[in-house]
C-alpha cells in the first residue's frame, strides 16, 4: 500500500491539510497516511524544525502532503532553527529540484480575480520552478564591509547542469501542452542568468516543435498582470518562481487556489505536494482558510507519485462543481469555513 507522510506544519497548514487528506481518504485507494511535526510546531516538540524522524518519514514515503510553515514566534531565531529551514530541508535532502505550480482560473472564478474577466479568460500556466539552487542555496552570511559596516551576503549561482535539468522538465512539459516555453531570467544584469539564457538556447535545437521565447522577471511581472493568458510554460530560478508564481496566484482568484509538486525526476518518485502559500498567521485557528490549493496538491499527487491520473482528474472535477455551485471561502468572496469548503469538495466526489 502506498505510504503517505503528512506533515501539517504551521498555521493554517494543518487546518487545510485535513482537507486534502480526507479527499484522498474518501478515494478509497488503500493509501497508508503517517503523520509527522515539521516547522515551528516540531520546533516547539523537539527544539529542531526538521527533526530526523520527519525527514526519515519523508524519505521512506511514496509522496509527501505537506501544508505549510512559518511562525512569527522564530523570526528571530538564528536561520537553521527558523520553520522554513525544515521546507528548504527537506527540498534539499530529497533532491526536489522541480517544482510545478500551475495557474489555471477555473471558470466560475472569472470574477474573483482582482483582473479583468476578459484578462484572465483562458487562464492555464504552469510555473516550472527550479528548487534547490540560486541565492537560496549559495553561500550565505554576515560580515563587516570594508567601511567597517555590517553587511549581508547570499550567493546567486547555478552550474550548467542544474540549468539543464530543469530546462528539460519545462521544455517538455511544453511538448505536452500548447509548445510555448517562456525562460525568465535577468540576463541584462545577472551572470547566472546569461548562463541560464546560453543553456536554455542550446537545448532549444532538441524541441523544434517548442516555441521558446526570453523574457526579463520585471517584464515577465508586468505580462502577468496585462495578459496572463498569453503564457503556458514558464521555467525559471527559484527566487523569480517564488515571485511570479504568488502573482499568477491571483490572476487564478486567490492564492489559496494554487497547488504545487515538487519532483526529483518525471516520474514524481518521492514527490513532495503542498499549497504554494504560507502558514496565513493572520487568519490561522479561526477556519476561513481556503483548503483547494491543498486539495489540488493531493490531486497533484495522484497525477505524479501515484500515477493515477483518473483519480488526479476527478479530484480537479470535483473542485472546479464545487466552485460552480457557488462553494467560497471569504479569500473567493464567501463566507464558507475551511471545513464546509472541504464537504462542498467531497460532495461532487462521486
Ligand atoms: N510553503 C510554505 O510553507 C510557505 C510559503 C510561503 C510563506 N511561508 C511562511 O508563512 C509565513 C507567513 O507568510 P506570508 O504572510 O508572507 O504568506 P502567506 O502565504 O502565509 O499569506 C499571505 C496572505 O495570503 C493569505 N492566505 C494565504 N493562504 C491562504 C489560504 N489558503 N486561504 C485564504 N487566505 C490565504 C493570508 O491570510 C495572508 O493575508 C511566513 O513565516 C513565511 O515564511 C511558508
Ligand atoms: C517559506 C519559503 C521558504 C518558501 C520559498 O521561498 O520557497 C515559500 O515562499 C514557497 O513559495 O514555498
Ligand atoms: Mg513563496
Amino acid at each position: 500500500m502506498p505510504l503517505i507522510a503528512v506533515l501539517p506544519g504551521d498555521g493554517i497548514g494543518p487546518e487545510v491539510t485535513r482537507e486534502a487528506r480526507r479527499v484522498l481518504e474518501a478515494l478509497a485507494l488503500g493509501l497508508d497516511f503517517e503523520e509527522a511535526p515539521v516547522g515551528g510546531a516540531a520546533y516547539l516538540l523537539t527544539g529542531r524544525p526538521l527533526p530526523e524522524e520527519t525527514l526519515a518519514l519523508a524519505k521512506k514515503a511514496d509522496a509527501v502532503l505537506f501544508g505549510a510553515i512559518g511562525d512569527p514566534r522564530f523570526e528571530a531565531l538564528e536561520r537553521r532553527l527558523r520553520p522554513e529551514a525544515a521546507l528548504l530541508g527537506i527540498r534539499r535532502e530529497l533532491g526536489l529540484f522541480a517544482n510545478l505550480r500551475p495557474a489555471t482560473l477555473f471558470p466560475a472564478l472569472a470574477d474573483a480575480s482582482p483582473l479583468k474577466p476578459e484578462v484572465v479568460a483562458g487562464l492555464d500556466l504552469v510555473i516550472v520552478r527550479e528548487l534547490v539552487g540560486d541565492v537560496y542555496f549559495g553561500e550565505k552570511g554576515r560580515r563587516h564591509d570594508a567601511e567597517g559596516l555590517r553587511q549581508g551576503f547570499d550567493i546567486m549561482s547555478y552550474n550548467e547542469a542544474e540549468v539543464e535539468r530543469i530546462a528539460r522538465v519545462g521544455f517538455e512539459m511544453a511538448k505536452r501542452r500548447k509548445k510555448k516555453l517562456c525562460s525568465v531570467d535577468k540576463a541584462n544584469v545577472l551572470e547566472t542568468s546569461q548562463l541560464w539564457r546560453d543553456v536554455v538556447n542550446e537545448m532549444a535545437t532538441e524541441y523544434p516543435d517548442v516555441h521558446l521565447t526570453h523574457m526579463y522577471v520585471d517584464n515577465a511581472a508586468m505580462q502577468l498582470v496585462r495578459a496572463p493568458a498569453a503564457f503556458d510554460v514558464i521555467v525559471t530560478g527559484n527566487l523569480f518562481g517564488d515571485i511570479l508564481s504568488d502573482q499568477a496566484s491571483m490572476c487564478a482568484g486567490s492564492i489559496g487556489m494554487l497547488p504545487s509538486a515538487s519532483l526529483c525526476a518525471w516520474s514524481g518518485d518521492n514527490g513532495m505536494y503542498e499549497p504554494i502559500h504560507g502558514s496565513a498567521p493572520d487568519i490561522a485557528g479561526q477556519g476561513k482558510a481556503n483548503p483547494c490549493g491543498a486539495i489540488l496538491s493531493a490531486a497533484m499527487l495522484l497525477r505524479h507519485s501515484l500515477g493515477n491520473e483518473e483519480a488526479a482528474l476527478k479530484v480537479e472535477r470535483a473542485v472546479g462543481e464545487a466552485l460552480a455551485k457557488g462553494a467560497r471561502t471569504a479569500d473567493l468572496g464567501g463566507s464558507m469555513s475551511t471545513a464546509e469548503m472541504g464537504d462542498a469538495v467531497l460532495k461532487e466526489l462521486v
